[in-house]
């Protein structure tokens, strides 16, 4: 069979992978379900041509190692005659109705044309003929696609069925890859530019794929495999909306608002059992406090929580509409205990997706060891995944919403990251106006002094009035911190003003004069 036979010959592992596990997929459902009971949903799309390549392939694997395991099933035109359905409607593009119509022809697909709507089209369908699970091309990015597994139930108030989607995991250069791999024929609007098809109301060619010279000044573009940022292939979809902007819009993310000089606040989250169990000092929260206190923000809170997904998205949760930015580090990466992505996905309510462009990244730097299965490192919460990028990280840095997560795992690489981020005005890490700060150091004990202390905090306001001490029965100082340098040394000296002279002496925070 021409499919398995280029797919078992190709070396693209990571493509292997993707048909095995889809072409698994509709070997369990033609397990599962009869025959007759099972439709395909064919567009003449190109995600609904690699499904109805994949369908043929399983059928064959399904059949050989089912009915006929030692019998000769390698007939190059070996088809699946599976009825097949397509909602025939007058806004399609003609190129579309054409190529869905010649291909049942060549492939011998059971053709059942449905000119309503897809909800009362499939009422009809179950009415007309037990259906129990129906076949689609839906891909993960796809705006239906939220909340789909593999196998999905169809929706509270559609017709009760089964929706198999075989390539949910696929990306937009899978597609391709086994388009050209199989070298089978797609309708001719992909090489006109088109990268998703719609109706004629609402789809164009994908703008970012149009030849910008064309000496005749007529507009033309490039073919859809060309197409570098697959998340990018519904940019033809005029009318449609996309889910990424929709999202983050309707969130807030991403919209840190254009404080002037005011207060940006930040929160920290270290993810790690073995800091609780107390075998690890976490050196990277104090560092991170530091620098962003330097810069004038102010850090609400620093948490450390365990490595379970619902402990990071719990405290995700809770910050992630209060602070501006939350940096996150630890557990990050592709062990079992690296679970910080899924926690991110989880508190945003969204699920992991293969990120083509981080996985090119992850390529580069580790080579085939980030192919075919092992490619979860790749997979980022959907739709409100940003890399930032700088010359100076071998890996863009990942930015979900308003979390920062940070792959640093000591001081050092830290103030690496730390310089990247400042530099990269996706980060949003905007500079602020900056601290200043005063420190008083006293022999006088906190009796004597908490009266008129807390005086002097209601009076400044704006000012944050810290104290701390080495030791119990050693000086204390008075920590008196805010933007406005004038009103700082005001407070300081409305305090020392209230005591014998010499009872306050001015040092740095370490209590050094
Ligand atoms: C066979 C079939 C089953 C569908 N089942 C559902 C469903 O259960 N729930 C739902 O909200 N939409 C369902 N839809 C609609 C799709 O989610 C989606 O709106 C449609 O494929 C159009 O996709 P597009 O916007 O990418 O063109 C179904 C569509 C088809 C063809
Ligand atoms: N008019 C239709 N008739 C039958 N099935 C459809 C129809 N429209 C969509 N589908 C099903 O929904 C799936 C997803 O549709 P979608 O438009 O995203 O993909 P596609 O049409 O295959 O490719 P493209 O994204 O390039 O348009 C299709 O693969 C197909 O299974
Ligand atoms: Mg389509």
């Amino acid at each position: 069979m021409e499919i398995d036979r280029a797919m078992r010959e190709s070396n693209d592992r990571r493509l292997q992978t993707k048909y095995s596990n889809a072409t698994y997929i509709i070997q369990r459902a033609f397990a599962l379900y009869e025959f007759e009971q099972v439709a395909f949903s064919f567009n003449g799309g190109k995600d609904s041509t690699v499904l109805l390549h994949l369908l043929r392939a399983g059928y064959f694997l399904y059949k050989k190692n089912t009915h006929h395991p030692n019998g000769n099933q390698t007939d190059s035109v070996f088809n699946c005659p599976m009825r097949t359905i397509y909602f025939e409607s007058p806004s399609a593009f003609p190129e579309i109705n054409s190529f869905t119509y010649e291909t049942a022809s060549t492939y011998d697909l059971q053709l059942e044309v449905i000119r309503l709507d897809f909800k009362s089209g499939l009422e009809a369908l179950l009415e007309q003929k037990p259906t129990k699970a129906i076949f689609l091309g839906t891909r993960i990015g796809d705006p239906n696609a939220v909340g789909q597994e593999q196998f999905s139930p169809s929706s509270i108030g559609w017709p009760p069925f089964m929706r198999v989607n075989p390539i949910l995991d696929w990306s937009y250069r899978d597609v391709w890859a086994f388009i050209s791999t199989c070298k089978v024929q797609y309708c001719s609007l992909y090489d006109k530019g088109y990268t998703s098809i719609g109706s004629i109301y609402d789809t164009v060619p994908n703008p970012l794929l149009c030849i910008a010279d064309s000496p005749s000044n007529i507009e033309k573009f490039k073919p859809a495999y060309l197409l570098s940022d697959g998340r990018l292939e519904r940019a033809g979809r005029a009318k449609k909306c996309n889910p990424v902007s929709e999202a983050s819009l309707s969130d807030g993310l991403n919209i840190v608002a254009p404080h002037q000089n005011g207060a940006l606040t930040a929160s920290i989250i270290a993810i790690g059992d073995e800091i609780l169990f107390g075998k690890v000092e976490d050196e990277i929260a104090g560092t991170l406090c530091k620098r962003l206190h330097a810069i004038g923000w102010h850090v609400s809170r620093k948490a450390v929580v365990r490595n379970e997904i619902d402990s990071v998205a719990d405290e995700i949760e809770n910050r992630k509409s209060v602070d501006d930015l939350i940096f996150l580090f630890g557990g990050v990466g592709p062990l079992h205990s690296d679970i910080s992505i899924a926690g991110v996905a989880k508190a945003f309510g969204t699920r992991l997706a293969p990120d083509e462009e981080f996985e090119e990244y992850l390529m580069c730097l580790i080579g085939s060891h980030c192919t075919g299965d092992r490619n979860e490192m790749a997979l980022l919460p959907e739709g409100i995944t940003e890399l930032l990028h700088h010359e100076m990280l071998p890996l863009p840095l990942i930015k979900c919403g308003n979390v920062v997560i940070l792959s640093a795992t000591n001081a050092s690489e830290l103030e690496k990251q730390w310089n990247c981020l400042l530099e990269s005005p996706n980060a949003q890490l905007v500079r602020l106006a900056p601290f200043f700060s005063k420190h008083l150091s006293t022999s006088l004990s906190d009796v004597e002094i908490s009266e008129t202390l807390s005086r002097v905090c209601l009076n400044f306001p704006d000012i944050n009035i810290g104290c701390h001490r080495k030791a119990r029965t050693g000086p204390l100082i008075i920590n008196f911190t805010g933007k406005d340098q004038t009103r700082v040394e005001l407070a300081a000296k409305e305090l020392s003003q209230k005591y014998h002279e010499g009872a306050f002496s001015e040092v740095d925070f370490e209590g050094v004069p």
